[in-house]
């Protein structure tokens, strides 16, 4: 038991104790009697008297010693103050002989015998050495030893340090044996033994500079892996330089680096592409690293989406409205008829001259409705038109269309196209552009390309010709058969090329559908013949189309 190594190892004197100026008189002054008396089941109060304790040494003794250290001088001082000191231990614990703490992870073998050293103690004792004295103290609180820390360095540097170390402690040393004094109250552990405030340690950023990068974590004295390189390697040499520079608690300003420091997530567990988040403030800009493989997956995995059957067919025949997210098809608008058998002519000679008479005033333009040309559906040219420039016919040739088209979604019809400004009746509302093919190819592309389409985008040309606007064209591919149509295809010449153009066949409001009659200007009338018309003309056919009788001539 502890009370019993304390008293049998260290008789004290029994004497009565001298009352302090600090005590009452009415208050009964303990002597060391009392400490048996203070004894109870789970703890000894030991009530010490540091002034009888302590034999006060031989003043030829002190007065041999050479040099004085500060402590010395103070603990002295307080030594000869007669004051009290009440110690209290529980049961059968045990104490470190050295420092008196009296939790370690492992007790060890001392000086004082096994068990009777804390682990770090043990280990101080073991690398260090000296002083011995220090380490065999028997009693609670064992006295105060300045003992000095390990210097890291060079060897030279230690052994300098130790033997100063040595010449210190022997200075040091207390008087008296055989019960070294305890100080009457815990003394003010002396600068060197302070341990540092333990800092936030973060995984990865260095203790001392919070650096997250560096090419070699060191050793610090928070651990290994705690410093940076520079600092680690700093530390090895100036050990207080990093220590007391940089104790986190104390410092402000780590503690706000830390604020602002946040660790960010830089890479995902398994992550092979980077994405910068957000560039514009640094403090928030980060990189999320995808996980690996994730596009692989969902390649491996996903397939098109497809829709219910029902919902698909009801889809496919244009019954469902808003479903085609309301945007209109894909197509390639061109400017000219692209001739993909054969080039397009450009037949001089059979351009027709009229007898127009050029206008009189500025304003005016020649080519009229009286024209001859305009008559035959010939359009002028203005190198060799008596009108020059101010010819009008030449809408063709100038790409003229009417402005405010709209291509929409209709009820029955599919996409459709409306007019939101009014037209006139005889204007030209847009070409018929598309690429001009044989019907020989044409049947090819609808038993190929266009075998799944629903919608067909043809019209005669001339001479076994066909102009496809499935995939480019303009805006006049979406024009519907109606069977009483305000339209009407017309086909002009211009250089031995035709030019089929969508014509006003009456005044057209603003916000109406154009349509025109396919009957007479369609190609592949077989099939849509077939198809049922939903022009809701009074007039309807019923269906849309060309005639049984074949390929009608346009106009
Ligand atoms: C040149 S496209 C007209 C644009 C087509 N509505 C679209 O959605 O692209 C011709 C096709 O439109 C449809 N269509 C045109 N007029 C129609 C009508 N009066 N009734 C029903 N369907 C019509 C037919 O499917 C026809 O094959």
């Amino acid at each position: 038991m502890a009370s019993t190594l304390l008293f049998e190892t260290h008789p004290i004197s029994t004497e009565s104790l001298t009352p302090t100026s600090d005590c009452n008189e009415s208050t009964p002054i303990p002597t060391l009697n009392d400490t048996f008396l203070a004894k109870t089941e789970d703890a000894f109060l030991i009530l010490k008297d540091t002034s009888n304790l302590l034999p006060s040494p031989p003043p030829q003794e002190l007065e041999n010693k050479k040099r004085k250290t500060l402590s010395d001088v103070k603990v002295e001082e307080d030594l000869n103050k007669p004051q009290l000191a009440l110690v209290q231990l529980p049961k059968g614990c045990k104490w470190c002989q050295r420092c008196g703490t009296i939790e370690t992870p492992r007790w060890r073998y001392g000086p004082g015998g096994p068990l009777s050293l804390c682990n770090a103690c043990h280990l101080r004792w073991k690398t260090i050495g000296k002083p011995k004295e220090g380490y065999s103290s028997t009693t609670y609180p064992p006295p105060f030893y300045n003992i000095p820390k390990r210097k890291y360095g060079k060897s030279k540097k230690l052994k300098k340090s130790k033997k100063r170390d040595d010449k210190e402690q022997k200075i040091m040393k207390l008087p008296s044996p055989p019960l070294p004094p305890a100080p009457p109250s815990p003394p003010p552990p002396p600068k060197e033994l302070t341990p540092p405030p333990t800092p936030v340690i973060i995984p990865g950023t260095c203790t001392h500079c919070n650096t997250t990068n560096t090419p070699l974590w060191r050793r610090g004295p928070y651990g290994y892996r705690t410093l940076c390189n520079a600092c680690g390697l700093k530390w090895s040499k100036e050990p207080n330089a990093i220590i007391e520079k940089k104790s986190p608690s104390q410092d402000s300003k780590k503690s706000h680096l830390l604020h602002h420091q946040k660790q960010y997530i830089k890479h995902g567990l398994y992550s092979v592409e980077t994405r910068l988040v957000d560039s514009k403030d640094p403090p928030c800009a980060f990189k999320i690293n995808l996980p690996i493989h994730h596009g692989e997956f969902l390649m491996s995995k996903a397939k098109e989406f497809e829709l219910p059957a029902d919902i698909l067919q009801e889809r496919d025949l244009g019954l469902i409205k808003g479903l085609m997210a309301d945007r209109e098809p894909f197509f390639t608008r061109i400017r000219s008829n692209i001739f993909v058998e054969r080039k397009p002519q450009h037949r001089l000679d059979e351009q027709a001259v009229c007898h127009c008479l050029p206008p009189t005033e500025k304003d005016q333009s020649g080519c009229g409705d009286d024209c001859i040309n305009r008559m035959l559906f010939y359009e002028c040219d203005p190198k060799c038109c008596p009108c020059g420039t101010k010819c009008s016919n030449t809408r063709f040739q100038r790409k003229e269309r009417k402005k405010g088209l709209q291509v929409f979604q209709t009820d029955h019809r599919g996409w459709g196209l409306r007019t939101n400004v009014d037209i006139k009746k005889g204007e030209l509302v847009i070409e018929y552009r598309g690429e001009i093919i044989s019907h020989q190819l044409c049947e090819e592309r609808m038993c190929t390309t266009y075998v799944n389409e629903k919608n067909f985008y043809f019209l005669d040309y001339c001479n076994g010709e066909v102009i496809d606007a499935c995939t480019k064209g303009t805006e006049a591919r979406f024009i519907n058969h109606s069977c009483d149509p305000n339209c009407h295809i017309e086909k002009w010449s211009l250089k031995g090329e035709s030019h089929y153009g969508v014509f006003a066949s009456k005044d057209i409001k603003a916000y109406t559908e154009l349509f025109y009659d396919y009957n007479f200007s369609t190609f592949n009338g077989s099939v849509e013949s077939q198809q049922r018309c939903h022009c809701g003309s009074s007039l309807c056919r019923g269906t849309i189309g060309k005639r049984a009788s074949g390929i009608a001539r346009v106009k």
